[in-house]
């Protein structure tokens, strides 16, 4: 087993003589692993990541998070009226801390780093001082906002909306796994705000006639950390020679890289620094537990827990889709209404699933990382790793789709003694020790029979399921049909 180190650290950063910049004293934690076995690169990285962490980003600037108690408005934050009015519409009574620190910096016209954890409202703090830019210079294509998945890309356009609507914004979402031509004449009408995922962004710049990004003001990454690691970067870098260097750009995510090389992927021009929370760290509404057995009662125990949870709304975490799809068949065949959302499935498949889920007619979501980050369905009261992440930071994402905006929920974590090392690294960044979830352990042997009945008859309906995604897989290749590189880029996201 590993032996783990976590230290804690305190950092400042002086105050500039103007003032502007003030004192941040950020608790920092550090992992530091020994012994420990792990190969792959994605784990390698981002424990190189967690290191790093003790370093200052070159040439960035820190904003305190100091004094959010004494802003009670927008107006405060220098936002102007019509926005104002926008977020009283939509139930924003005072912003929130990443807000009220990070808007004032974007109004000045500087690069941003946004840091805070999930479900704290980033997404507004980024929208509020592009569409107050927008009103006061208003101009097409004026804003590019990138989302790593295609349902994040929507509920970010609908935020744009929303607060965007007074000063008659018009934003076009631009995603793999829809039709190209309806989106080439969107884009045709030249709207203010594109969200966009990379891949389908860069088809459109390299065959739409008459698109192009030259005169963008802002480019938005939002999920920075995921869009600069090694699976987007390649395509970010592309999509940034074409993309005007004069432009203002902002990071925002939960968890964010202090990586030099992958911030410089994102060309920032002395960015400010914006961080209200440590780099791996949960909400205080969230409870988070879990749950350790033997490998092979997984399916008992989880039928269990669902059982337990019965009419609470819930997402269920797997690692394949094989798994999403096979759990949701299992979980419907024991009566309970699961559906499944993953990256194999069609794009309005997917969405149909998701609108299911978030209207409430099925109240158990089983999804791969597609549904970690960013979306924001405010009804989750349970989040459930069936699988363990194999990266922390999927963690806290995952985590993050309940206890939102104030709001309690909570996660458990089923796990085997094949997860142990993983669990305990996520332990590690978490800086604690969770709760294990107290459980008959003999009420839950007595459904084993029936679980098994249902897994055979779910791997039943799989074979017949693959059998017909083989068929629709000749058919297309037989009629020419070949998916573009770029798509399937967008289209599963770990
Ligand atoms: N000032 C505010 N007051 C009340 N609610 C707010 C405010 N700002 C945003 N919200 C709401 O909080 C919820 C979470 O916001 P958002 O989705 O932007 O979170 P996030 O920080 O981007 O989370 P994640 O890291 O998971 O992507 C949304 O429903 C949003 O409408």
């Amino acid at each position: 087993m590993a032996i783990k180190e976590i230290k804690s650290k305190s950092k400042k950063v002086k105050k500039s003589e103007g003032g502007k910049v003030k004192r941040v004293k950020e608790e920092k934690k550090v992992v530091k692993e020994e012994e420990e076995d792990v190969s792959e690169e994605e784990e390698e990285e981002e424990k190189e990541e967690e290191e790093e962490e003790e370093e200052e980003t070159a040439g960035e600037k820190s904003e305190e998070a100091t004094s959010e108690k004494e802003i009670e408005s927008f107006e405060e934050l220098g936002v102007i009226e019509p926005i104002c009015e926008a977020c009283k519409a939509m139930k924003f009574k005072k912003p929130t801390p990443i807000q009220i620190h990070s808007i004032p910096v974007a109004l000045e016209g500087r690069d941003v780093i946004g840091l805070a954890q999930t479900g704290s409202g980033k997404t507004a703090a980024f929208a509020i001082p592009i569409l107050q830019a927008l009103w006061q210079k208003p101009s097409p294509l004026f804003a590019c906002v990138l989302a790593p998945t295609r349902e994040l890309a929507y509920q970010i356009s609908e935020q744009f909306e929303s607060l965007g609507q007074v000063i008659g914004l018009r934003c076009a979402v631009i995603v793999g796994g829809m039709d190209m031509m309806s989106q080439s004449v969107a884009l045709g009408k030249k709207p203010h705000v594109i969200v966009a995922t990379p891949g389908r962004l860069m088809d459109h710049l390299e065959h739409t006639k008459g698109f192009s990004l030259r005169g963008l003001k802002y480019l938005v990454m939002d999920e920075a950390d995921r869009l600069l690691d090694m699976d987007f970067g390649p395509i970010i870098d592309k999509l940034l020679q074409l993309i005007p260097t004069e432009r203002r750009t902002l990071l925002f995510s939960a968890t964010m890289t202090s990586k030099v090389e992958k911030l410089q992927r994102a060309s920032l021009a002395s960015p400010v620094r914006v961080a209200v929370s440590t780099k791996y760290e949960t909400v205080k509404t969230l409870l988070q537990s879990y749950l350790f057995f033997p490998f092979k009662h997984k399916d008992t125990y989880l039928v269990y827990l669902v059982n337990e949870m019965a009419g609470q709304s819930m997402i269920i975490f797997a690692r394949t889709c094989n798994d999403t799809e096979r759990l949701a068949i299992l979980l419907r065949s024991l009566g309970f209404p699961a559906i499944p959302l993953h990256g194999q499935m069609t794009q309005s498949s997917r969405l149909g699933a998701l609108n299911k889920f978030k209207s409430g007619a099925r109240s158990i979501l089983v999804a791969t990382d597609v549904a970690a980050r960013g979306l924001d369905i405010p009804l989750v009261d349970c989040v459930l790793n069936y699988d363990i992440p194999t990266d922390s930071k999927a963690y806290i994402h995952r985590v993050g789709r309940t206890a939102r905006a104030g709001r309690a929920g909570k996660s458990l974590s089923l796990v085997t003694q094949y997860d142990l090392e993983l669990y305990l690294r996520i332990e590690g960044v978490l800086g604690k020790k969770l709760d294990e979830y107290p459980i008959d352990k003999e009420a839950v042997m007595l459904l084993s029979e029936r679980v098994g009945e249902a897994q055979r008859e779910a791997i039943n309906e799989m074979k017949q399921l693959h059998a017909k995604q083989r068929k629709r897989k000749t058919d297309g290749i037989t009629h020419g049909k070949k998916r573009k590189h770029n798509d399937d880029m967008d289209r599963e996201e770990r």
